[in-house]
């Protein structure tokens, strides 16, 4: 059989190098120009972190710096006494005080360095859990729309892949630029004393290096820049492979080969780009090398005349060696260390710029203010709501206005996709109108802080979550509430037979990827969602087909439920089963995002409209 072509939908390879040929626009200057700007950043991160050790450890590399030059100076004094005329034992005992200096300043420069080395790896795990706190204390905080984009998502996986990991390694890398400068401008300092030469002779030996590493740096974070959206199409057709909530259905519909084909197709185009990576990189490391060790041969060739026509002393040129071999390794230092805080800082600006989305694009309007306490409703008006998703032409909602008053019982109904789970979704603060309020009384919405609303709100979710946590959590959501509370809450909604038979009762974990975990059906877990909206206290109660997976006592037992049990709280009921809404007080018939017929059952079966066709349709099937 012919191999079908596979459909990637918007993966396409061409796709991937659009990133990058907008990444490698970067150049080196650019590089050098952010570096000031890393480096503060990564410092306040340490500082917030915690002050007294990145404090302790930039002073104390700032000292051993010192220390490095002290050192060398102290080494021109011994090797000055060492090729002076006399006999041996007289130049040696004429060493020894500058060699006792030589020793202190190295065992001061050791002790000096390791005490930075502790500060700085005390900083890491307090970098580590300041950052990921941040993150998902925003990522939770976010606006729910934000969820719906695409560009959300590969932010997203760009700050949580590595980005929030890589902050303490941009401290580390910080610290060691400074430590590698300060090395460096001690040791560039004793070198100009020695012969002004001898510097920039000296950056030519290293510098081809320090652009082959820099420029492979941003080769490689090009690279993964690009292959973000492949990753994340790997990743879902992988979890599918492997998770335990496709795994039925991947069997019973014989998908293993279809998925294991579609994997490899993202798999191989992946590995052709890292392939291509690899050689260029090799290719760029190799130019750089080669330059390098001609720069090299240039440096003590320098120096060899620089002897021959007695310009320098040998003592001095004997530091002048050890001077150089310490620059080197300073530079060498430097410039790895500046290769990483480039390579990781660009990760960490995935990180820091994933905060800012979330800050500035995607925070709820009021979710700066304080939460102050939203009192009740005697009246929700809608008026003129419209709302889109994002990157959606079509409106999900145009121009919806309704009212809702205080212990009423109102029906959302229409076909599939006519914007019911939307309509509710603003009402209950979830999504903010593009246009259009929410008026609860004389407050408006979108003037108070999202939690406000949801406090006094409860949903019964049509996609509800199967929390990974016990019954009691899977009703309570963390609240404490009193047993009278949890019990009457599930007992309403028919979850306290099923929470009778596990086997430990309200402390069963609701979850069978861990031992002593167990599962539920969906009816069942439908019921646990039910109760999870009866214990929470709130004004307006928002059912989302909630009896969709029941049967058909259980239904009738939930509906009873809502009916007695509402204790004055207003049910906004979304439901195909028509029968369900005949009791309602109002009736809101919606189309194509608009609200195109409300009433009674009783007038809307007079008007003989949609309502009207939908329900014959429904009532003749039984017939
Ligand atoms: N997360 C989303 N991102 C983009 N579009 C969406 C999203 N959710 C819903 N839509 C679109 O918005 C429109 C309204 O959807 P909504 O879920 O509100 O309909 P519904 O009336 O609740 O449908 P159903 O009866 O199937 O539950 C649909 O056209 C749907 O395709």
């Amino acid at each position: 059989m012919a191999e079908q072509a596979l459909d990637m939908g918007e993966i396409t390879i061409s796709d991937w190098y659009g990133h990058a040929d907008k990444m490698a626009e970067v150049r080196f200057r650019t590089i050098a120009g952010r570096l000031p700007s890393l480096v503060r950043q990564a410092m306040k991160v340490a500082w917030r972190a915690n002050p007294r050790d990145i404090l302790c450890a930039v002073i104390l590399n700032l000292l051993g710096g010192v220390f490095t030059a002290f050192g060398l100076l102290a080494t021109t004094g011994v090797l000055t006494a060492l090729f002076t005329a006399g006999p041996t034992l007289g130049r040696v005992m004429a060493a020894l005080p500058s060699l006792a200096l030589v020793a202190a300043a190295a065992a001061m420069r050791a002790t000096l360095q390791a005490g930075a080395g502790w500060a700085q790896a005390r900083l890491n795990p307090q970098i580590s859990r300041l950052t990921e706190e941040q993150l998902y204390s925003l990522t939770s905080e976010v606006a729910l729309v934000a969820f719906d984009d695409p560009d959300f998502h590969d932010a997203l996986e760009r700050a949580t892949a590595r980005g929030m990991y890589v902050a303490s390694t941009v401290v580390t890398a910080a610290i060691d630029v400074l430590t590698a400068g300060i090395g460096l401008v001690a040791v560039a300092g004793v070198l100009s004393m020695l012969h002004p030469a001898l510097l920039p002779l000296l950056l030519l030996a290293v510098l081809p290096d320090s652009w082959a590493a820099i420029r492979g740096a941003r080769m490689r974070y090009t690279t993964e820049y690009a292959l973000i959206p492949a990753r994340r199409r790997k990743w879902i057709i992988g979890k599918l492979l492997a998770e335990r909530g496709a795994a039925a259905e991947v069997r019973a519909f014989t998908m293993r080969g279809f998925l294991l084909r579609m994997y490899d197709a993202v798999a191989a185009a992946e590995q052709d780009v890292r392939l291509g990576l690899a050689r260029r990189q090799t290719i760029t490391r190799l130019i750089g090398e080669a330059i390098g060790g001609l720069g090299a041969a240039l440096v003590y060739i320098a120096l060899g005349l620089l002897l021959a026509v007695a310009a320098i002393p040998l003592a001095v040129a004997g530091t002048a060696v050890l001077a150089i071999k310490s620059a080197q390794t300073s530079l060498a230092n430097l410039m790895y260390a500046t290769n990483r805080l480039y390579e990781e800082g660009l990760y960490f600006t995935d990180f820091t710029g994933f905060l800012d989305l979330c800050t500035e694009r995607h925070r709820p309007p009021s979710a700066g203010s304080a939460t102050t306490a939203l009192a009740g409703f005697e009246r929700i008006a809608v008026d003129g709501v419209t709302f889109s998703y994002p990157g959606s032409d079509t409106p999900a909602l145009s121009g919806v206005s309704l009212k809702i008053d205080r212990g009423e019982v109102i029906a959302f109904v229409g076909e599939n996709g006519s914007g019911k789970t939307t309509l509710a979704k603003i009402l209950s603060g979830l999504y903010q109108p593009d246009s259009g309020v929410v008026l609860w009384d004389d407050v408006d919405l979108a003037d108070v802080h999202p939690d406000a609303v949801r406090l006094r709100t409860a949903v019964i979710a049509q996609d509800h979550t199967r929390w990974p946590l016990t019954a009691r959590y899977n009703i309570t959501m963390g609240t404490d509430k009193g047993e009278p509370a949890l019990h009457a809450a599930a007992a309403i909604a028919g979850a306290d037979d099923v929470i009778a038979d596990l086997p430990h009762g309200y402390r069963t974990l609701l979850d069978r990827r861990f031992k002593d975990g167990h599962e539920l059906s969906g009816g069942q877990w439908q019921r646990i969602a039910v109760a999870r909206g009866f214990h929470r206290d709130a004004d307006l109660l928002i059912c989302d087909e909630p009896t969709a997976a029941l049967d058909a006592r259980a239904e009738h037992a939930a509906f009873e439920g809502l009916r007695s049990h509402a204790d004055g709280r207003t049910v906004l009921l979304i439901t195909h089963r028509l029968a369900s809404v005949r009791y309602a007080d109002r009736i809101y018939v919606l189309d194509h995002g608009k609200i195109v017929e409300q009433g009674t059952h009783e007038a809307l079966m007079a008007e003989g409209g949609l309502y009207h066709e939908l329900y014959t349709l429904q009532a003749t099937a039984y017939q």
